[in-house]
């Protein structure tokens, strides 16, 4: 097993930065209320030059409130445990399948947030019926398969499912949302919206049939808010 002692001092920065902005990232989901007790987990991979890349994942178990950046933990991309105190997250298979089977990931996340897992739970995809869903999701949130954890089951289901989607969420069916993006920070927020929007698409449900979004406006909508969103890039130096 190579620990992480045995690598570059390059790459030890480099995890100790990740852990530290994993650890933060977790303390969102109890903030957005996506979580309670200890359900759910965040991780970030480690981009390594020379060599396989790594990732930085909770460990199991552990309440959010005692997360701290010396107790995450690090593994290869098989999963295998590189540096930590504790036993990584029960979803540590699924975090690596996706990392190694989608590389422009750099971050998943995992909730188990009410709307989203209630919408996971009746096995039904969330409609692209507000503009906040094409901005985001670029269309519907899909349904992952029904899958057990431990293994490679859960991975495989949400890269079978995102593959070829434009959505950084799959709601694995009777289980709950995962989302994907190239960083951590980028899977927190997508996890957010995805809360969001199951809540929105409820209650709007609950008074009626929401009115679908043409396709061409929810293409417009995606490429404006993918690519113009927000404050523009800095000037090249
Ligand atoms: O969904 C499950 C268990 O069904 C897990 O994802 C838990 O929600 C979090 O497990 P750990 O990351 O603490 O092992």
């Amino acid at each position: 097993m190579v620990t992480l002692d045995e690598m570059s001092a390059e790459v030890r920065a480099e995890v100790a930065r990740v852990r530290d902005l994993v650890a933060r990232l977790h303390a969102e989901l109890p903030r957005w209320d996506l979580v309670v007790w200890t359900a759910g987990n965040v991780s970030q991979r480690v981009r390594v030059h020379d060599g396989e890349d790594l990732f930085v994942i909770k460990p199991s178990g552990v309440t959010y409130d005692e997360l701290t950046p010396e107790s995450m933990v690090v593994c290869t991309l098989d999963g295998e445990l590189v540096d930590g105190t504790r036993a990584p997250s029960s979803d540590t298979a699924a975090h690596a399948y996706v990392y190694r089977h989608m590389p422009e990931v750099g971050g998943v996340v995992h909730t188990h947030s009410t709307y989203a897992t209630a919408w996971a739970a009746r096995g039904e995809e969330i409609p692209c019926v507000l503009t906040m869903m094409a901005d985001e999701f670029g269309g519907p949130v899909p349904i992952g398969p029904f899958a057990l954890i431990g293994d490679d089951s859960i991975g495989r289901g949400i890269v079978e499912t995102l593959t070829g989607s434009r959505s950084p969420a799959v709601l694995m069916r009777n289980h709950g949302p995962f989302t994907i993006g190239k960083d951590a920070t980028t899977a927190v927020k997508a996890a957010v919206m995805v809360e969001e929007v199951a809540r929105t698409i409820h209650v709007a449900r609950q008074l009626g049939e929401p009115v679908p979004i043409d396709q061409n406006a929810i293409d417009s909508l995606y490429a404006r808010y993918q690519n113009v969103y927000g404050q523009p890039a800095p000037a090249q130096r």
